[in-house]
């Protein structure tokens, strides 16, 4: 129904060159180069205070840069205001005009641009059916559930088919299993209509789950651009390791110059095998990161890495030990549950640990 409509593939394409913003002395934004692809669901995941909302609002108009450029298509538009952009916005409170029904929400903006009615009643049905609310054009905002009010702010933003739809946190109101539908839903709105989503969070899950491609930011700045499995099974670093999911993190030496698998001493003489994406001299200290999912409990022996067992935690699926390891260090094994009954080694146990050496990485710092 959409596809005569449908964005061709390089609508909805966003370039970010140098972007800076400052509020007086103080740098929100750094300096951001970044290609949004046309048709893509895009994700700015951080934690609190490191610019998404910033970075949201002056792709929007809300905010001017302090610098740099921002191109959409190719035409620069960071000094365009808000309604001159074909960019629209949904936000966290939906923002809905709670006198209006649910119809008059939807074809609002379609009715401050002078569209003819039959236009706009076609539009309000096809974004009605869209979000799976058919029939419900005739209701009263107040009279719809916070998951409803949601999907009725989607369609409204939807409505004028902007070519790129901005996302600031929109499911934080909703609770755990409404918020779990609607992500399948957004995923699925955003496949259908072929408009490029810009969306921010900072649940590291939600942005794994729905992104094609994720930008992870901290204080102001890029830390790394990439696909869900390229962000969480190749961090650049130690902040994006420790954000995006649970990570053990190691402290060592390398023992052989090399790259690709390395040899590394870790604190207390073990030595494992991990992967480097450059060259690393001998004698170097280096940072392992290896996922609680890619280790193993053994039986203790000479020469592995060994702890004793502080807490285990069952998880349904799976079980997590929080070990602590000879050297010190604290150390979190999962194991997956099975329904044989399975004998597990008690809190205060000794218990060696194995370490998967592809999947064990050496961060950059
Ligand atoms: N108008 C403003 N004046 C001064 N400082 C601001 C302004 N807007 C944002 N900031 C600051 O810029 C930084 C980034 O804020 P921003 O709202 O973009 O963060 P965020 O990553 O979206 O955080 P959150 O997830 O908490 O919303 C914060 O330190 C914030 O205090």
């Amino acid at each position: 129904m959409l596809d005569t409509t449908r964005p061709s593939e390089d609508d909805g394409t966003i370039t970010l060159s140098g972007i800076g913003k400052s509020f007086g002395s103080f740098t929100a934004i750094e300096h951001i180069d970044l290609d949004i692809r046309g048709n893509e669901f895009f994700t700015l995941l951080g934690p609190s205070g490191c610019g998404k909302t910033t970075l949201l609002r002056m792709l929007a108009g809300f905010e001017t840069p302090s610098r740099g450029e921002i191109l959409l298509n190719g035409r620069d538009i960071a000094r365009l205001a808000p309604n001159q952009r074909p960019i629209n916005t949904v936000f966290q409170n939906y923002a809905l005009f709670p006198h209006l029904s649910v119809a008059e929400n939807i074809g609002f903006a379609l009715k401050m641009r002078g569209k003819p009615r039959s236009e706009i009643e076609r539009t309000v049905e096809e974004m009605l059916a869209l979000v799976q609310l058919d029939g419900r054009g005739g209701q009263l905002i107040t009279q719809l559930s916070g998951g409803q009010q949601q999907r009725v702010a989607l369609a409204r933003a939807l409505a004028p088919r902007p070519a790129v739809l901005l996302l600031d946190e929109p499911l934080s109101a909703l609770d755990q299993k409404l918020r779990k539908n609607m992500q399948i839903e957004l995923k699925r709105l955003q496949k259908e209509t072929g408009i490029t989503f810009v969306f921010v969070t900072h649940d590291q899950e939600e942005a794994l789950t729905m992104s094609d491609r994720i930008a992870v930011l901290s204080n102001g700045a890029l830390r790394q651009v990439g696909t869900p499995h390229e962000i969480y099974n190749h961090p650049v670093d130690r902040f994006v390791a420790d954000f995006i999911g649970e990570t053990n993190l190691l402290e060592g030496r390398v023992v052989h110059e090399g790259a690709g698998r390395v040899e590394v001493a870790l604190e207390g003489g073990v030595t494992v095998t991990a992967q480097a994406d450059r060259p690393l001299a001998a004698g170097r200290a280096v940072t392992l990161a290896v996922r609680p999912e890619n280790t193993a409990l053994a039986d203790p022996a000479p020469g592995q890495l060994c702890g004793k067992i502080d807490q285990i935690v069952y998880f349904g699926t799976d079980t997590h030990f929080h070990l602590t390891l000879d050297s010190g260090v604290p150390l979190v094994v999962r194991r997956q549950n099975r329904a044989d009954g399975q004998m597990l080694p008690p809190v205060g146990a000794r218990v060696g640990v194995t370490l998967e050496s592809e999947a064990t990485r050496i961060l950059k710092d």
